[in-house]
């Protein structure tokens, strides 16, 4: 369990306020949720807690399985820096999601975590909320436990529940506008830069490539982007896939050429915030093909950053 304090330490006899949840993407209902829990903490003098996962509940169970996760609208560090920033939570704690969580029953974690480890008073979660093993715990079983708890009113966005699965629908079609509308932002992923193979170096399109840790991406294909590295912002075209034509297809990929700049970035944090589809990752006949393609959506996205300014 990871405890990343915002704000000063918790006062003698402040209450803590809690939600709890996935959070990808950190869409329109999850800040509508985020934006009461600071209203009602602010009220009551307490201190106002957001519960997330490093591995998501359904990606364990996946791997568990042996089937493919569902895909990531973001990652955890994508999710931690909206919060700080937001100014409107004084702590997140992020909870290893592992074999023993996942046989919790949902009184066990409630006595574990919510009353014992983290001391919560009070919840605030959406009416479908689920916890513990089985998913069998609801809003019964925390009132049970004498935990104050208010129930979330559903957000809708054009007459539709805003959830993440509608935004990784829309992800798979390609959707960025209405992936906008419901997110209230684009897509962007944080992380850590690491090396790649160098290939693109020697063809004169060096990239800069996230360390995903296992992450499967939302998005798949070419796509016009921004990148932020250091409070700069770089213009940038980024392949989210798995590249066919050099590799086995197994791991996936966030790769960004930035146009008209060659430093070395390795180690850096870096946010690629995903702008426009440019076309579908493809598997090249030989790398020739596939470096004339990659050189035309260098082009395509030079032409975007010039329609856009
Ligand atoms: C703009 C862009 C488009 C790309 N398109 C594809 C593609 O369609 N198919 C593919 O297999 N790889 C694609 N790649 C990934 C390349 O295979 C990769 O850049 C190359 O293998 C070199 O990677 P490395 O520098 O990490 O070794 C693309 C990369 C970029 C930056
Ligand atoms: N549109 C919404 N309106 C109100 N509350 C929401 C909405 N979407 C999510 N929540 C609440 O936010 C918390 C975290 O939600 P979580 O990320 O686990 O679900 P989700 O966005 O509905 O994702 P999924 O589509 O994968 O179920 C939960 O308490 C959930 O009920």
């Amino acid at each position: 369990m990871l405890r990343l304090k915002i704000t000063e330490a918790k006062q003698k006899q402040q209450k803590t306020i809690a939600t709890i949840g996935n959070f990808d993407g950190m869409h329109r209902g999850h800040w509508q949720l985020i934006e009461k829990l600071n209203a009602v903490a602010k009220a009551e003098n307490a201190r106002s807690m957001v519960i997330t996962f490093d591995t998501l509940p359904h990606e364990y169970f996946a791997d568990q399985s042996g089937t493919i996760r569902t895909p990531r609208i973001s990652l955890l560090r994508d999710k931690v820096m909206i919060l700080a920033e937001s100014k409107l939570i004084d702590e997140i704690v992020v909870l290893h999601f592992n074999a023993s969580m996942a046989k919790l029953s949902p009184d066990e974690f409630i006595e574990d975590y919510l009353e014992e480890k983290l001391k919560i008073d009070q919840m605030i979660v959406g009416h479908d909320f689920r916890f513990g093993a089985k998913a069998r715990g609801t809003i019964a079983d925390l009132i049970r436990h004498g935990i104050v708890t208010d129930e979330f009113t559903e957000v809708k966005h054009n007459q539709i529940r805003v959830s993440s699965s509608l935004i990784r629908e829309l992800a798979s079609e390609q959707q960025l506008g209405l992936i906008r509308d419901y997110l209230g932002r684009n897509i962007r992923y944080s992380s850590r830069i690491v090396r790649g193979n160098q290939l693109a170096r020697k063809f004169g399109m060096p990239t800069i490539n996230l360390n995903l840790c296992k992450i499967r991406p939302v998005l798949w294909g070419i796509y016009v982007s921004y990148v932020y590295i250091d409070g700069v912002r770089y213009n940038g075209v980024t392949n989210i896939g798995k590249n066919p034509t050099v590799s086995e297809g197994k791991v996936y990929k966030i790769e960004t050429h930035l146009l008209d700049v060659n430093t070395d970035l390795y180690g850096k944090i870096a946010t690629v915030e995903i702008l426009e589809y440019l076309r579908p990752e493809l598997k090249f006949d030989d790398l020739d093909t596939l470096f004339k393609q990659m050189y035309k959506d260098m082009d395509d996205a030079r032409d975007f950053f010039v329609r856009a300014n």
